[in-house]
């Protein structure tokens, strides 16, 4: 049972900020696990690597099999029904395709004081591509990642992915082959992050880590961070639902139950301006709960994260979603646009009854490497820019530093840094001297 909110309800604010502040990830336990694991593979290595994944994956690896190697992807590849290949293929056009629009332009200009500035995009060298992979495979995330990442140019692509006893779907190596991957290795959890940022006897470090994972793999992200780049906190997923009346009660509950089968910590919540549609929704959720193979985890998603908010009208609802700031939202409504427009904190929009949040997921092009648990107010999916950096470019012409020197001398002498103002000082006395002009 979800709960049940309503803006009506005087008690509305407490019960809507404890839902805001349940505690999906990152709690001090999966910190303080997290930390012990980073420590141990700096400390140990191929060794640690070994040991945890025995640990947590029951997986018993040596240095040898801890990457996998090009024959294994040869015959993993074999293994690909033709029509999931096509589906994958389809999916990587349309994602490189979405993709290669996002590459930015290099720019230098000329101003009035005769400054040439600009700047410079160039890839990272090396990525390290996290794959969830314990409760379920994602070959849909290696797409998500390796491709932006090969459309900006990285040399090196690293990918590891959990083998809980040795499972690996094929379809996940199919998909490294496919995106021009150059590693993988069957490693999972933070022991992965912390291999990929500090390196060990088999993996190479790598310069930024990117891709979701459970609160594990999010928390060691959190923690490696400044050693390496990282996309973002892409944790347990998140879907917010935008629905009146109008809707097919049983499409909204699969679109909920999409992002719950995910994770226990995934979270799923309708608001919508009619409650006798959010019991319908309901209703048609425990149904199709039923029949799901992953329905332990999606019931105790929706049991423990779940919700049902009823709000007076969907101007309302815009500015709760924003509170929410959610991964995903999917606005299905007679003003969808009008409604969509009001949003401002949101990893990715869905718009209409047509457009279910799990085509975003796979083959509509934009990425589904999203930020959640709120960080959606401050950062943005996976994109081609992730895997680049920009170097700002400047050249002065004596006119230049004539013109603008003395004021940088100034504010040097103002932040007392002598050497600075020197360095100007130096040059501007040379202008001015007996030799200029
Ligand atoms: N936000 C996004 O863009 C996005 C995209 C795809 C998937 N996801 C999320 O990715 C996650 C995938 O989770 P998953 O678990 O299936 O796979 P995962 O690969 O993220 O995690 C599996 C690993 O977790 C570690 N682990 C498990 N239990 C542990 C414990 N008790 N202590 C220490 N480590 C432990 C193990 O090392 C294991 O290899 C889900 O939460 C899903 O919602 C998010
Ligand atoms: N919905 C997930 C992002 O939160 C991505 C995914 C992969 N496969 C299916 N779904
Ligand atoms: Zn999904």
């Amino acid at each position: 049972m979800p709960q049940y909110l309503s803006t009506l309800d005087p008690d509305f604010e407490t019960a809507f900020t404890a839902l805001l502040s349940a505690k999906r990830e990152d709690s001090p336990d999966v910190d303080e696990v997290v930390q012990a694991i980073i420590a141990d593979v700096r400390a140990r290595g191929d060794a640690a690597l070994i040991e945890l994944t025995a640990r947590f994956d029951g997986l018993e690896l040596t240095q040898d099999s801890l990457r996998i190697s090009a024959q294994e992807i040869d015959e993993a590849a074999t293994q690909v029904s033709s029509e999931d290949r096509a589906a994958l293929e389809l999916a990587a056009e349309r994602i490189r395709a979405y993709h290669v629009r996002q590459l930015p332009e290099n720019a230098m200009w000329t101003d009035p004081d005769g400054a040439s500035l600009g700047w410079r995009w160039t890839p990272v060298q090396a990525a390290g591509l996290y794959v969830p992979g314990g409760t379920a495979a994602y070959p849909s995330s290696v797409l998500m990642n390796a491709v932006p990442a090969k459309a900006a140019g990285v040399e090196r692509l690293a990918v590891t992915v959990p083998a809980p006893g040795g499972r690996l779907n094929p379809l996940v190596l199919l998909a490294c082959r496919i995106a021009g991957v150059d590693e993988v290795y069957r490693v999972g959890g933070a022991q992965a992050i912390a291999a990929l940022a500090y390196g060990t006897e088999t993996i190479a470090p790598v310069d930024k880590i990117t891709g979701p994972g459970n609160a594990w793999v999010a928390a060691a992200k959190r923690r490696v961070f400044g050693k390496v780049g990282i996309d973002m906190i892409a944790g347990p997923s998140e879907i917010l639902v935008i629905a009146d009346a109008q809707n097919d009660p049983d499409w909204i509950a699969l679109d909920l139950l999409s992002q719950a089968e995910h994770d226990e910590s995934a979270q799923a919540i309708l608001i919508t301006d009619d409650e006798s549609f959010g019991r319908a929704v309901e209703q048609a959720l425990e149904a199709r709960l039923q029949g799901l193979m992953r329905r332990d985890i999606a019931a105790a998603s929706w049991r423990d994260f779940g919700a049902v908010i009823i709000v007076r009208d969907m101007e309302e609802a815009a500015a709760l979603s924003d509170r929410i700031a959610p991964e995903h939202l999917e606005i299905c409504c007679a003003e969808t646009e009008a409604v969509a427009a009001k949003v401002r904190h949101a990893g990715a929009i869905f718009l209409g009854p047509m457009t279910p949040e799990a085509a975003g997921d796979y083959i509509s092009g934009p990425n589904h490497v999203l930020p959640t648990a709120r960080s959606a107010r401050f950062s943005s999916g996976l994109s081609v820019l992730d895997f680049l950096k920009r170097t700002t470019l400047s050249r002065l012409t004596p006119g230049a530093l004539a013109a603008l020197g003395p004021a940088a001398e100034r504010l040097a002498q103002a932040e007392g840094l002598e050497a600075h103002g020197l360095a100007l000082r130096a040059r501007l006395d040379r202008l001015n001297g007996p030799e200029a002009g």
